[in-house]
Parts: structure tokens; sequence; C-alpha cells
């Protein structure tokens, strides 16, 4: 099957720069089989960064790999560009910094990136472009095993973008970066974004993809638990917290008008501030004392945090 025929019609091939369909790795075999990828379809299209965000093991490198064709899925397909990843020449308009580069360490930075250069088959004209995008310049004659993590990780992406990518997969970009480092990654990305280039980065700094994501897919135990834009999931103006008691009462009497969930922190109930009123009626009918309600401006953190929390921790 011609990878790209199923998409939706009304996004071309060219818009959607990955494509990853029920995707799935198990690690092991039989009864110790273990899911480190389980299912997880999602598309990132031309001119978005679209973070995927999850704590450790989460199984964010293993869904990269497999996007990459680094590894082999054990279930589901990866698609850039509507090309099969496996497909020969279907990571042309694909860079990526994975594990934070590979790099000869006793070459130069502009060495490493002008041996790269050959072997993607041009002559390296945009060495000088890359290394300044990434504020390398003045380190770029010095040897890489000098390098501090911040260094190799900003050469790492310099060879990520050397060959002008449409596509950029980077794991875990802001490793090993300074506060000021970090900034110049976010501007970076966001530049490329602002090209139209597709931008597809792991992360599990909550802070970093709040300020530089326009989607985000949040992931733990393998699992795909959720996607949306950054607004949707902070869900600004939409959800109220709802500081009430007994909450087991405040639940069943809210719980058929509105979704609710229990926080550290009260109720948050996905309704509006219109609402307010009803919900006050509906508690006080059911006996239940409020203390306050107000809009729920909770951090991507503990959005997060309430999303991946084990239910045998709480
Ligand atoms: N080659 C492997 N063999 C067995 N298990 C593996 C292998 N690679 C990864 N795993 C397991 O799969 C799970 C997901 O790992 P993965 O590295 O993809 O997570 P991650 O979200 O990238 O986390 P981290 O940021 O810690 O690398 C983990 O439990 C890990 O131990």
């Amino acid at each position: 099957m011609q990878g790209g025929t199923n998409l939706a019609d009304s996004e071309s091939e060219e818009t959607i720069a990955l494509e990853l369909r029920g995707l799935g790795k198990a690690y092991g075999r039989g009864t110790r089989a273990k899911r480190a990828v389980d299912d997880v379809s999602l598309c990132v299209r031309c001119g978005e960064v679209y973070g995927f965000l999850g704590p450790n093991g989460a199984g964010k490198s293993t869904t990269i790999r497999m996007a990459l064709g680094l590894i082999r899925p054990s279930a589901g397909e990866a698609f850039v560009f509507g090309r099969h990843v496996t497909e020969k020449g279907a990571l042309a308009r694909v860079g990526s910094l994975v594990d934070g580069g590979t790099f000869y360490a006793f070459l130069s930075g502009r060495d490493n990136l002008r041996v790269l250069a050959r072997t993607q088959g041009h002559d390296g004209e945009r060495i000088e472009q890359v290394l300044e995008r990434v504020d390398l310049s003045g380190d770029a004659h010095r040897k890489v095993k000098g390098y501090s993590t911040g260094m190799k990780q900003r050469l790492g992406v310099a060879a990520a973008l050397l060959d002008n990518p449409d596509l950029v997969i980077l794991d875990e970009p802001a490793n090993g970066l300074d506060a000021a480092g970090i900034q110049d990654m976010r501007a970076l990305i966001r530049g490329l974004a602002g090209e139209g280039k597709a931008v597809f980065l792991s992360s599990h700094l909550l802070h970093e993809v709040e300020q530089i994501c326009d989607r985000v897919a949040v992931v733990n135990k393998g699992k795909l638990l959720r996607e949306a834009t950054v607004g949707e999931l902070l869900a600004k103006g939409e959800v109220l917290r709802v500081d009430a008691e007994p909450a087991d009462a405040a639940i069943a009497a809210l719980g058929d008008r509105w979704p609710v969930e229990a926080t550290d922190k009260g109720l948050s109930v996905r309704a509006s501030r219109a609402d307010t009123p009803e919900i006050v009626r509906l508690l006080t009918a059911a006996k239940v004392d409020v203390f306050a309600i107000g809009p729920d401006d909770r951090s991507l953190e503990e959005i997060f945090l309430t999303m991946t929390r084990d239910p045998q921790d709480a």
C-alpha cells in the first residue's frame, strides 16, 4: 500500500510531515514482554512544533527511533511526508537529533559537520549558517572532546539542520543546556516552525513544552494519554476549581452535568464561569459546603501530574 493514501482528504501529504499509526514496541517475549510503546497514533503538520511529553521511561525515545526507522515497530507504521519510513529515500527531508548526536571527539565541531555534509552528498555550504544559528561559530574550531554537554547538544541540532530538512525531530533538545541556552533553543525551534518546517520534539520539561509547542501529546507507560493544543490542555477559562466538602457528595452532585476531576487542590470542573450560580445551587441542594469557586489556573505541570499519576499511588 502506498503510504499517505489513507490520509484525510482535507489534508494533503505536503502538510502532514509525520504520521504515526498505531505504533507499538514490545521488548522481551511471552509473559516477560514489556510494552515500551503501545498504540501511539499522531500527526505532525508543517509549520507546527509538536511536543511529545512524558516522564522518564514513558516511551518517547523508543517512539522517535521508530519514527526514524532506527528500530522496527512490533505494531503499526510510521510515514514521513506520506512515505513509509522504511522506503528508500523517505528520510531525505528529515533532520534529527537522537541521543545528543554522535560525533568524532578528536575532530572540531566544524569538521564534524564537514564529514556529515559529505555523507549527505553536498559540499556543506550551509555549515557556517547552521553553526551561527546554534551560536557555535566561536567554538567551531575546537575539538568536540572539549565541548560541554550543552555545546554537543547545540552541535547536534546544527547537524540536524545541515541538510535544510522540512521535518526536524529532536529527542530532548533542552538536555544539558543552561537557562540562556534553553532560551536560544526555544527561539531557534519557533523560528524553524515559522519557516514552515515541522518540528517534533520530546521533552520531560513541561515548562519548555508549554512555551514552544503548538500541540502536545502526553505519554506515559507507552500510551498516549491525550493529544491537544497547549491551550486546550490548560483549558483556560473553561475549567473551574471548586473548593467544596465533602468532595464525594460534590462529585455526585455535579458529575452528571460536567466532567469533574478530583485534584490535590479541590475539584476541577470542566464548566464555564457562567455555570457558577448553577454549580452553587446544585451543591447547596446536595448539602455540600462551598468554600470557594474560581477559574482553575492549573499549570501544565499540575495537569500532567494528574494525568500521569498511577492510581495505585493515590
Ligand atoms: N532495548 C531495550 N530493551 C528493553 N527495554 C527497553 C529497551 N529500550 C527501552 N526499553 C524500555 O522501554 C521503556 C521506554 O523507554 P524509552 O527510552 O523509550 O523512554 P523515554 O520516555 O524516552 O524515557 P527516557 O527519557 O528516560 O529515555 C522503558 O521502560 C525502557 O526501560
